[in-house]
C-alpha cells in the first residue's frame, strides 16, 4: 500500500490571527480556541508571543493541556548588541511553558539594512545563536523566514544564507514567509523548488498572507514544490488582509490532493462547527460564502442546478457537504423551478404530488413576489407560510383591523431630548375584537409590543418570542424618501429556534408589520397551528 504523504498543520490564529484589526482575544478565548484546534487534529498551536503583552504572559504561564498538538510560543531572534543568553526576549521564550518555539528572523537584505540597521553578517549570527539556544533549552526550534520571497527576489544568495544559518543551528522547520503577501503562485512554486534543491533534507514550511487573495493558492503552490508544513489561521484571520485560511486548505489537501494530515475523517466533520464557533466567539456573522463550511457553500438556487441535484447531488457538488459537517440547502427564489419547490417541500415536510398543478402556480407567485421586492432565499419562514397558505393549511390566527403609530420628539423634565413612539392596534382574534396601545423606543418596537399585548391572552406561547435581527433595505433608491423598502426580521422563541420573515411596502412601518405578522403566524403554526386561537 502506498502511504499518503503527510502535511503538518501549524495554526497561528492566536498569534498572527490576533494581529487582525478588530480582534482582541482574552485568555479564556485563547484557551477555548486552542482546545478546538487540538481536538480538530492540528499539529502545532501557536499560542502567542510570551513577553509581548499580559494576555500572552498569562496564557503561557498556565496553558491548556493539549492532547495532540505541540503548544508553541512565538518570538524573534535576539536583539543586536546582546548575547542570546542575555536577551530578555529569548529569556521570555525559554521561560514559557511550551513544547516548541517559532522564531521570526530577517532574510531580506533591505530589512537588515533598514529595519535592523546592522551588518548583514551580524544578522546571520542573530539567527544562528538564537536558534541554537532555543534548540538547546526547549528541544524544538522553528524558523519563520520573514519576507523570504521578497528577499530571495532581491538577493537570493543572502536570503539562502539566512536559511542555512537557521538550519545548521538546528531549526527543525524552516518556514518561508510571504510576509507582505505580494507574491504570486508561480513565483512561490519556483522559489520553494529552488530552496528545496539548495537545502536538501531541510523541512520546509510555508506562511502566506492574503494581500493578493492568493494565500491559499500560494500555500498549495509551495506544497507542490515540496513544502510539508503550512502555517495559517482559522477563517483566514491575520495581519492586514489575513493569513492563509486553514479551513479552506485542510479539505483541499485531504480530499483533493490526497495528503494525510493530523486530522481524521471525524475531525474533518468538525470543521464547519470550529469555523462558525470562532465567528460566534468574535461576535461576527459567519461568511455564508466561505468555501466548504459556509451556509451557501452547498446552497442550490438555480432551477437547472436543483433539478439535477435532486437526481444526483454530485452533479453540482464538488464534495459531499457531510464530510465537512456542512449541509445542502435548496433555495427558493425567482431563479427557481418546480424542482426547487419540491425539494423545499420535502425539507419542511409538505407532502404533495409532483404533478400537482398548484406547484406551477406557486412558482409563478414566488417569482411575482420577488419581482415586487420579496426575497424568499433569506426568509424561509415567510416562504413556508406562502406555500402552506397556497395549499390552504394556515388558519388566520388574527385579523388586523387597523393600526396607527405616532412619533413624538420632545424635551423631557430633565431637559433631555427624547423620542418616543406610541402604537394603537385593533384586531380580531376569533370572535373577539381587541384594541391595545403600547409605547416603544421606535415605531416598530411600539407596534411589536402592542401586537403581542393584544395576542398574548389568546396565545400565551408568544411570551418568549423576541426579535433578534431587523434589517431594512431600500429597493428603489432613486425614489428617495418614497422608496419601496424590504424588511427582514429574524425571531427566536427563546428556546434556540430561529426563523426569518420578510415584508415589503413603500411604507417602512407597513413592511415591518408584514414581516412581524409572518413571524407571529409562523410561531403559532409551528406550535401546532392548524386549529384556532385558543391554543395555549
Ligand atoms: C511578520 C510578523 O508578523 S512578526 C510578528 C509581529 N507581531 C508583533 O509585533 C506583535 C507583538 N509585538 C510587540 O508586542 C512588540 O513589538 C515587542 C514587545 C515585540 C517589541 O516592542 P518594542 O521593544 O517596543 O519594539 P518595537 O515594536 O517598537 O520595535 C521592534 C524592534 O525589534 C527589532 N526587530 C525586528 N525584528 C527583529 C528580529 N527578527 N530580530 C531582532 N530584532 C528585531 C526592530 O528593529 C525594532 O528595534 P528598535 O526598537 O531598536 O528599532
Ligand atoms: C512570521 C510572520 O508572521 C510573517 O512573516 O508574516
Amino acid at each position: 500500500m502506498i502511504m499518503a504523504e503527510r502535511i503538518h498543520l501549524y495554526d497561528t490564529t492566536l498569534r498572527d490571527g490576533a494581529q487582525t484589526q478588530g480582534v482582541d482575544f482574552s485568555v479564556s478565548d485563547k484557551i477555548a480556541i486552542a482546545r478546538d484546534l487540538d481536538a480538530l487534529g492540528i499539529d502545532y498551536v501557536e499560542g502567542g508571543w510570551p513577553g509581548a503583552n499580559p494576555t500572552d504572559d498569562a496564557f503561557f504561564a498556565d496553558p491548556p493541556d493539549l492532547a495532540n498538538a505541540r503548544f508553541t510560543a512565538f518570538g524573534m531572534t535576539r536583539r543586536p548588541g546582546r548575547s542570546a543568553a542575555n536577551d530578555p526576549g529569548l529569556a521570555g521564550l525559554i521561560g514559557a511553558k511550551c513544547d516548541a518555539v517559532c522564531m521570526v528572523g530577517k532574510t531580506w537584505d533591505f530589512h537588515v539594512d533598514v529595519a535592523l540597521n546592522i551588518p548583514r553578517e551580524e544578522n546571520l549570527e542573530l539567527i544562528a545563536e538564537s536558534i541554537a539556544l532555543i534548540r538547546e533549552r526547549k528541544g524544538e526550534a522553528l524558523f519563520d523566514a520573514e519576507h523570504f520571497f521578497d528577499g530571495y527576489k532581491a538577493n537570493p544568495d543572502y536570503a539562502l544564507s539566512c536559511l542555512t544559518a537557521a538550519y545548521a543551528a538546528g531549526a527543525r522547520w524552516i518556514v518561508l514567509c510571504d510576509t507582505n503577501g505580494g507574491s504570486l503562485p508561480d513565483e512561490v512554486e519556483r522559489i520553494v523548488r529552488a530552496v528545496a534543491e539548495s537545502i536538501p533534507g531541510g523541512n520546509l514550511g510555508i506562511h502566506t498572507h492574503n494581500d493578493t487573495e492568493n494565500a491559499v493558492a500560494n500555500s498549495l503552490a509551495a506544497v507542490r514544490a515540496g513544502a510539508r508544513m503550512i502555517q495559517g489561521t482559522l477563517n483566514g484571520l491575520g495581519e492586514r488582509c489575513g493569513n492563509a485560511n486553514l479551513v479552506s486548505l485542510i479539505p483541499t489537501l485531504m480530499l483533493k490532493m490526497g495528503f494525510e494530515t493530523g486530522i481524521t475523517a471525524d475531525g474533518l466533520r468538525r470543521l464547519t462547527q470550529v469555523s462558525r464557533g470562532l465567528d460566534e466567539r468574535l461576535n461576527r456573522a459567519p461568511n455564508r460564502h466561505a468555501p466548504y463550511v459556509g451556509e451557501s457553500a452547498f446552497a442550490h438556487k438555480g432551477g437547472l442546478h436543483v433539478s439535477a441535484v435532486e437526481k444526483d447531488p454530485t452533479s453540482y457538488e464538488h464534495v459531499d457537504p457531510a464530510r465537512l459537517g456542512n449541509r445542502r440547502t435548496i433555495v427558493v427564489s425567482d431563479q427557481a423551478g418546480r424542482s426547487n419547490l419540491l425539494a423545499r417541500f420535502r425539507e419542511i415536510g409538505i407532502e404533495i404530488d409532483a404533478r400537482d398543478e398548484r406547484i406551477g402556480d406557486l412558482v409563478d407567485l414566488v417569482k411575482r413576489r420577488e419581482y415586487d421586492g420579496y426575497a424568499y432565499d433569506g426568509a424561509e419562514a415567510s416562504f413556508e407560510l406562502l406555500a402552506r397558505r397556497a395549499l390552504g393549511e394556515v388558519p388566520e390566527f388574527f385579523r388586523l383591523q387597523s393600526f396607527r403609530v405616532i412619533d413624538e420628539r420632545r424635551w423631557n423634565a430633565k431637559d433631555e431630548l427624547v423620542t418616543l413612539s406610541e402604537a394603537t392596534i385593533k384586531l380580531d382574534v376569533g370572535s373577539q375584537s381587541l384594541m391595545t396601545v403600547a409605547e416603544g423606543n421606535g415605531p416598530v418596537n411600539a407596534l411589536d409590543i402592542a401586537l403581542r399585548k393584544a395576542l398574548l391572552p389568546a396565545y400565551p406561547l408568544l411570551e418568549g418570542l423576541r426579535l433578534v435581527d431587523y434589517k431594512v433595505r431600500i429597493l428603489t433608491p432613486n425614489d428617495g424618501t418614497k422608496a419601496v423598502t424590504r424588511v427582514m426580521i429574524e425571531s427566536t422563541d427563546g428556546h434556540g429556534e430561529r426563523w426569518s420573515t420578510v415584508g415589503v411596502s413603500a411604507n417602512v412601518i407597513d413592511a415591518s408589520y408584514n414581516a412581524l405578522h409572518d413571524s407571529i403566524s409562523y410561531r403559532l403554526f409551528r406550535a401546532g397551528g392548524a386549529t384556532a386561537h385558543d391554543r395555549r
